[in-house]
């Protein structure tokens, strides 16, 4: 079987791919879901011209000229609103969030005013409108601030609270089961034997699955026999998975047995081996309505893999746009060399210049078993296929490692 390139064997592995349903969800539980329709306002924010600060709310005109005594008619705190008019000459003591009450059209802050039982006094005049927030400042009723597909985080949680949501329509969050595959492969906080090292890769991914708005399900360790895979792969089917990731033994290996095991639990192969590196190995199938991604095993090649393909597959089961590879450019700081027909992804840091221009540095090693430089890097330069060596100054496509 020849390599396939990354962008066929993204667009295999997304076909066919549709939404999962909606559910309704506790805002409190909104976090990293997505949702499933556009959300608008319920209300209008603020819903009043409210105060922007503690001080007096006046009649601008009243304190054009300095100083000015005004007489205290009432009070308007927060939550509070001042029930009468303010007329000529007077003023209601007020405080951040209070509605402004009818008459006055500007806020006096505290530090500009002397107050003396009755009276206060203006020590500076203000612009009509100062320190008045008007009503829907911040939005108005129906008006959509979320769109659907929108992962949400700590912003949208906020703005969804003050638009008067108590629950949310989000598309159920798809399932991602992940099975480690090795006989060296021991947990972490175990005591690994002579020979065998700690499992980190169903960590990690399980971490992006929930970065990425998916719930990952962990199916542990499978050992290197036909046995305890097809045991492992009957316990994905029963967990409803909606993907099954597995991790390693995807190569050429005389112990590389997931592949057969795959299809003897029925999967249908979409593709396997695509020119990237590191990912070599990686391989794409279903089993019924179960899709399966076979991520090589070295830690780097397992996460990369995950990044460009299990999250845009995660993001098509929630309904979002197909994210395209999002490059940015970025001048290199060190050579690059000639590239072969596997498309690159080089570990990279990122700086800025004197100028204030990104700098991008390859690390010198990039062997995928380095998870150090991993965690290190902010970035991927992309190498494209047979792409010539490049001299410090050039500029160099790069992707971002960190998931926003
Ligand atoms: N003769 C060839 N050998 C290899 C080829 C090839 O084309 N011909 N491809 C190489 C490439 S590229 C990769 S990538 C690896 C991928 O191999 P597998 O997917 O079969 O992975 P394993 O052999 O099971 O493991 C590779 C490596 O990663 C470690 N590993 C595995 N799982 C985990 C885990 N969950 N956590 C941490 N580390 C893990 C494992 O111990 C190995 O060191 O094959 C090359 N070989
Ligand atoms: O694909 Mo392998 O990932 O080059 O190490």
């Amino acid at each position: 079987m020849s390599l396939i390139s990354v962008d066929e064997a993204l667009s295999r592995l997304l076909d066919g791919v549709s939404p999962l349903q909606a559910e309704t969800v506790p805002l409190a539980e909104g976090n990293r879901r997505v949702l499933a329709l556009p959300l608008a306002a319920r209300r209008t924010q603020p819903p009043f011209p409210a105060s922007a600060m503690d001080g007096y709310a006046v009649r601008a005109a009243d304190i054009a000229g300095t100083p000015a005594d005004l007489k205290v008619i009432g009070e308007a705190p927060a939550g509070h609103g001042f029930g009468g008019t303010v007329g000529p000459g007077q003023a209601v003591r007020i405080f951040t969030g209070a509605p402004v009450p009818e008459g006055a059209d500007t806020i006096l802050i505290q530090e500009n005013a002397r107050r003396n039982g009755d009276t206060v006094t203006a020590l500076q005049s203000e612009p009509l409108g100062r320190f008045v927030r008007p009503a829907g400042l911040d939005f108005r009723q129906g008006d959509e601030l979320i769109p659907a597909g929108r992962l949400l985080g700590y912003r949208e949680v906020a703005l969804a609270a003050a638009m008067n949501h108590a629950s949310l329509s989000v598309i159920r969050r798809p399932r991602v089961a992940i099975l480690a595959t090795g006989d060296e492969l021991v947990l972490p906080g175990e005591e690994p034997g002579p020979d065998q090292i700690i499992a980190s890769n169903s960590f990690g991914v399980a971490a992006l699955v929930r970065d990425c708005g998916g719930e990952p399900i962990d199916l542990g360790i499978a050992r290197d026999t036909h046995a305890s895979l097809a045991e492992k792969i009957a316990l994905a089917r029963e967990s409803d998975a909606d993907i099954l990731v597995t991790l390693g033994g995807a190569s050429v290996g005389d112990h590389d047995l997931v592949q057969d095991a795959l299809g003897g639990e029925g999967m249908s192969l979409a593709f396997w081996r695509i020119a990237m590196r590191p990912g070599k190995p990686l391989m794409a199938g279903s089993i019924g309505r179960m899709k399966v991604l076979g991520l090589p095993g070295n830690p780097v090649s397992s996460l990369v893999c995950s990044l460009l393909f299990l999250r845009p597959l995660i993001g098509a089961l929630l309904g979002q746009q197909a994210p395209r590879r999002d490059t940015e450019t970025a001048r290199l700081g060190g050579p690059v060399g000639q590239n072969d027909q596997r498309e690159d992804y080089l570990r990279a840091r990122l700086t800025r210049d004197e100028r204030g221009e990104l700098v991008v540095v390859p690390y010198s090693r990039q062997d995928s078993s380095m998870l150090a430089t991993f965690a290190d890097a902010d970035v991927l330069i992309v190498r494209p296929p047979h792409a010539p060596a490049l001299n410090p100054g050039e500029n160099v496509p790069i992707l971002r490692l960190s998931l926003s």
